[in-house]
């Protein structure tokens, strides 16, 4: 089973990634990383600290001359704003004079954030010890791992690619694209990721607008990966059911709230005869669809068509106009904490979605096909296709 673990603070030293499980003898450089890396930092939207940051990748371990030897893979990202909060975030113990140089504490949770369930729940009387690590900066170690498993998919000629489909009630029209590439290309062209150019231009209004109120607005994305084979993922069991798994690793983004399959909550009004994807055969291809309503996945195994996965992020919670809310200290009623903040995130959350999918379905393309090597993995994977072609 291919795993991951990530550890690292919005303003600490740096973000941290291990990977465990990865095949030997994959080629892997940085570049593979550092270009997932820049796309989750781009987008329309997005605060000042992205002016701060350019996140680079090291790769310190399961990495030599440039392909894995089968070792945990260990990435860092270093945090550039950490040089302005050395005494706030250290790990070394303050003196009380110290203690009063540091900024203040935060005691109003906002509406929205992790801040107050955390700081009960952990019982920080400080919500930065909530909100440094509930910080979306995390996504920027996620994205690694999700970029080592793009990779992963690559190899075997799975490609991820994907889109945003609304922003503030602003909905991409009619979008229709050749092939993966087409949408990869198209959407990277645009500043919202958005294919319908009309639409990405009302986003970008809204943007601006949300942001002149003191305002964050959210939005629908979606994921697309091809070239998968028939059988990923299990029935048998619940937690191998692989759209589950793609589910969770959905709603686990910071502010999603909400996944789909396929024409997902669409299919509640629509009778079996139009949401079914019919079934068909021939000799070059094997078995496929006519539709692909159902987003790739029947009986939590994927049947060959597209996974396609849409994921609902709600309006950042960090408000520029705050929101009412409590001092932990005093008990009276104040308005929120304000911190640096995006206005919408909505095109960079669709970078991490991809990412975090990828790392679901590469994780159970290692288990179906062996992990060992990359070699053997090729042999088995077509081999298998050859059998379902043929079955
Ligand atoms: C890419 C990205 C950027 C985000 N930027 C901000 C931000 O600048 N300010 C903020 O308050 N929340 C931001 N969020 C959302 C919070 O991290 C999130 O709402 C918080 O961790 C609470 O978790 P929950 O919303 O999943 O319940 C961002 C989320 C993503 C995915
Ligand atoms: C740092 C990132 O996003 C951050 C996510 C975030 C939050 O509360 O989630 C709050 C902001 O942090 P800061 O106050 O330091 O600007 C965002 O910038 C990033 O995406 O790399």
């Amino acid at each position: 089973m291919m795993r991951y673990l990530t550890a690292g603070e919005s303003h600490g030293p740096q973000q941290t990634t291990i990977i465990e499980g990865l095949p030997a003898n994959m080629e892997l450089v940085k570049e593979d990383i550092n270009k997932e890396l820049k796309r989750r930092q781009g987008g329309y939207g997005r605060g000042r600290r992205m002016q701060i940051e350019k996140d680079q990748v090291q790769i310190v371990s399961g990495v030599r001359h440039g392909k894995t030897t089968g070792a945990p893979v260990a990435l860092v990202v270093e945090n550039d704003d950490f040089k302005h909060w050395t005494k706030i975030m250290g790990a070394e113990p303050l003196s009380e004079e110290e203690e009063k140089e540091v900024k203040r504490k935060i005691s109003r949770p906002r509406p929205g954030h992790a801040d107050l369930n955390g700081a009960i729940k952990y019982g920080h009387r400080d919500m930065r010890n909530v909100l440094e690590r509930s910080s979306a900066r995390e996504t920027t170690a996620r994205v690694c791992a999700g970029a080592v498993a793009k990779k992963v998919l690559k190899t075997f000629g799975i490609e991820v690619g994907g889109q945003v489909l609304e922003i503030g009630g602003i909905k991409a029209d009619n979008v229709t694209y050749n092939d993966i590439h087409d949408l990869q290309e198209r959407s990277e062209n645009s500043p919202v990721r958005c294919l319908d150019e009309e639409a990405a231009e009302q986003m970008m209004k809204a943007i601006d607008d949300a942001k002149k109120e003191g305002d964050s607005i959210g939005g629908v994305v979606q994921t697309v990966i091809t070239g998968v084979p028939i059988g990923l993922g299990s029935h048998v069991q619940y937690d191998r059911k692989l759209d589950a798994r793609i589910a969770r690793s959905v709603v686990s983004i910071n502010a999603f709230k909400g996944v789909e399959i396929g024409i997902g909550f669409d299919a509640a009004s629509m009778p079996g005869s139009q949401v079914h994807d019919e079934i068909t055969w021939d000799k070059e291809s094997g078995y496929a669809r006519k539709t692909n309503n159902l987003g790739g996945f029947e009986g939590g195994m994927t049947n060959g068509m597209p996974i396609v996965v849409q994921g609902v992020m709600k309006p950042i919670p960090t408000l520029y106009k705050p929101l009412q809310s409590v001092d932990i200290e005093t008990k009276e009623p104040f308005a929120a904490s304000i911190e640096r903040s995006d206005s919408c995130a909505v095109p960079a959350a669709s970078v991490v979605m991809e990412n975090v999918i990828a790392f679901e379905v590469a994780s159970a393309l290692l288990e179906t096909f062996g992990a060992d090597r990359v070699e053997a993995i090729a042999k088995n994977l077509e081999e298998h296709n050859r059998w379902a072609r043929e079955f």
